[in-house]
């Protein structure tokens, strides 16, 4: 049929339709393809370098001024065990904290067949009808939760994973789960609609697809290779086939990707360890900066294939500060030390003698605050409460709602901090909308409270994403009262 509908159409054409009358909650992409070959050719003569855009910043910025990073996303994925959905369901659930928007699960049934179904919302709520997730059955499946970086929020159509048919070739069905940002994406998509391909989404994840799609190497892993090569910016990326899980990551390693097993040998990846815990895998190392990992789920092999030449490493330090849970290892560290030495660091750097208590913003206040205790031997205390029911103020979408989240979050416990000198620890700054509400809070509850950030100011901003020489707190959003670290 591809081959028909090219000889009907000259120009290139690269397709990713949604089948025309999805079930609710299903957003199952079509990707069939239509390529004029002398156009083709044309393009493979032209050099392939990734397209770097003029300015890249170190996060994702919102053009609405927004701009606080935006880099989360958790991605999680299984193969070889006949749960495989279900355990990527509890995953997500566990990746929660790193995107709020929208999740989903693309499952290969023992047919091959490749399904998937995407919502908007949390984790728990796209999946509540049980018959959501007894729809994808099959011993392998991929997931994500979105926080976006590049097309709306609030759009299903953008909510991961993606799922596509490669139409003219023989591989078949491909899902895809992205965290990450691509930053040479509006280059990248406007040469490929420039050579027919028409893009079904306002996600940056779509152009690898469609990279995928275009590509002339053989086998489906050189295509991969040959689509991650054009890319610039940060990608933990986890692909799906009927009959193959690939786990790539970008040779800068940016965002963390994780692998583990299961006691029954299912093999799986995940955002953060705390994903493999849950499910019982023993964590076994790092997708490595560059590396792509691919699981064959017909004899269980695992084989790896770089990339390219190793570079030094850009991980992002904000996934130690903020994004991930304590209790993870992140880029082969624990988070929880991380945290712990920040705290240490910053009571070396800003003493407080004369203080009685030291309390946390909680949550991801907690460690930092516990490490200034630590190093300046004062008393800690749980002097806010942290109300569990709202989601991450962080990652709210808009201002006044985020100002009324924090009032909803947190609260301060007065016979803990009242007359007393408090030293208020918070991992991290990035629009001061919690932190200008705490000051207030403390003083009516009669605190004579300082207040510190573990995170030094940013200064200065790096290429592509966040990295280890970024500081994510810029110095002049500390409101009133605050300091951070020098
Ligand atoms: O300056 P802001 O824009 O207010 O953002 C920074 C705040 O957001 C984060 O907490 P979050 O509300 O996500 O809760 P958590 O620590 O429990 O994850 C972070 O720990 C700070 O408290
Ligand atoms: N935060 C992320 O990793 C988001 C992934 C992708 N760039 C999106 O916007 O959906």
């Amino acid at each position: 049929m591809a081959a028909a509908a090219a000889a009907a159409t000259p120009t290139a054409s690269t397709r990713l339709l949604r089948h025309s009358a999805p079930a609710p909650g299903h957003h199952q992409l079509r990707f069939s393809t239509r390529i004029d070959l002398r156009h083709r050719s044309a393009a493979r003569l032209s050099p392939a370098p990734a397209l770097l855009p003029d300015r890249v910043t170190p996060f994702n910025f919102d053009a609405d001024g927004d701009d606080h990073p935006r880099e989360e996303c958790g991605v999680f994925g299984v193969i070889g065990d006949p749960d495989a959905s279900s355990l990527c369901y509890l995953g997500l659930q566990k990746l929660q904290h790193r995107g709020e928007e929208g999740a989903g699960i693309a499952a290969a049934g023992v047919d091959g067949k490749l399904k998937s179904v995407t919502g908007l919302g949390l984790v728990g709520d796209v999946f509540r009808d049980p018959a959501r997730l007894a729809n994808l059955p099959g011993n392998a499946a991929i997931g994500h939760v979105r926080y976006s970086t590049a097309g709306a929020a609030a759009a299903l159509r953008n909510v991961q994973p993606f799922l596509a048919v490669l139409a003219a070739y023989r591989f078949g069905q491909v899902a895809v789960a992205h965290n990450g940002n691509l930053v040479n994406y509006q280059a990248l998509r406007n040469r490929l609609e420039a050579q027919g391909s028409i893009f079904n989404t306002s996600s940056d994840t779509e152009v690898i697809l469609h990279l995928i799609a275009t590509s002339l190497s053989r086998p489906l892993l050189s295509r991969i290779c040959d689509a991650c090569e054009r890319l610039a910016g940060a990608y933990s990326l986890l692909f799906l086939t009927a009959d193959k899980l690939f786990a790539v990551r970008d040779p800068l390693g940016f965002r963390p990707l994780v692998m583990g097993r299961r006691p029954n040998g299912a093999v799986v990846f995940a955002s953060e360890t705390c994903a493999l815990d849950l499910i019982d895998a023993a964590y076994e190392r790092e997708v490595a900066p560059g590396e792509v990992v691919v699981v064959d789920r017909r004899d269980m092999s695992v084989s790896s294939a770089c990339l390219v030449p190793h570079r030094p490493r850009k991980s992002c330090v904000f996934e130690h500060i903020y994004f991930a849970l304590p209790h993870s290892v992140v880029f082969g560290h624990a988070v929880h030390e991380r945290r712990t030495a920040y705290g240490r660091a910053l009571a070396e750097e800003s003493p407080a003698p004369t203080a009685d208590v030291v309390i946390p913003v909680p949550d991801s206040g907690f460690y930092a605050a516990l490490g200034f205790a630590q190093a300046s031997g004062l008393e800690f205390q749980q002097g806010l409460i942290r109300w569990h029911y709202s989601g991450r103020s962080f990652i709210q979408p808009s201002q006044a709602i985020r100002d009324l989240a924090v009032k909803l979050k947190l609260s301060p416990v007065r016979g803990v901090i009242e007359g007393k000198g408090v030293v208020v620890v918070d991992d991290s700054l990035v629009r001061g909308t919690t932190s200008s509400k705490i000051v207030r809070l403390l003083r009516d509850a009669g605190a004579r409270a300082r207040c510190t950030c573990a995170s030094p100011a940013r200064r200065r901003s790096s290429a592509h994403a966040s990295t280890a020489s970024t500081r994510p707190a810029r110095a002049s959003s500390f409101p009133t009262g605050w300091t951070s670290r020098a």
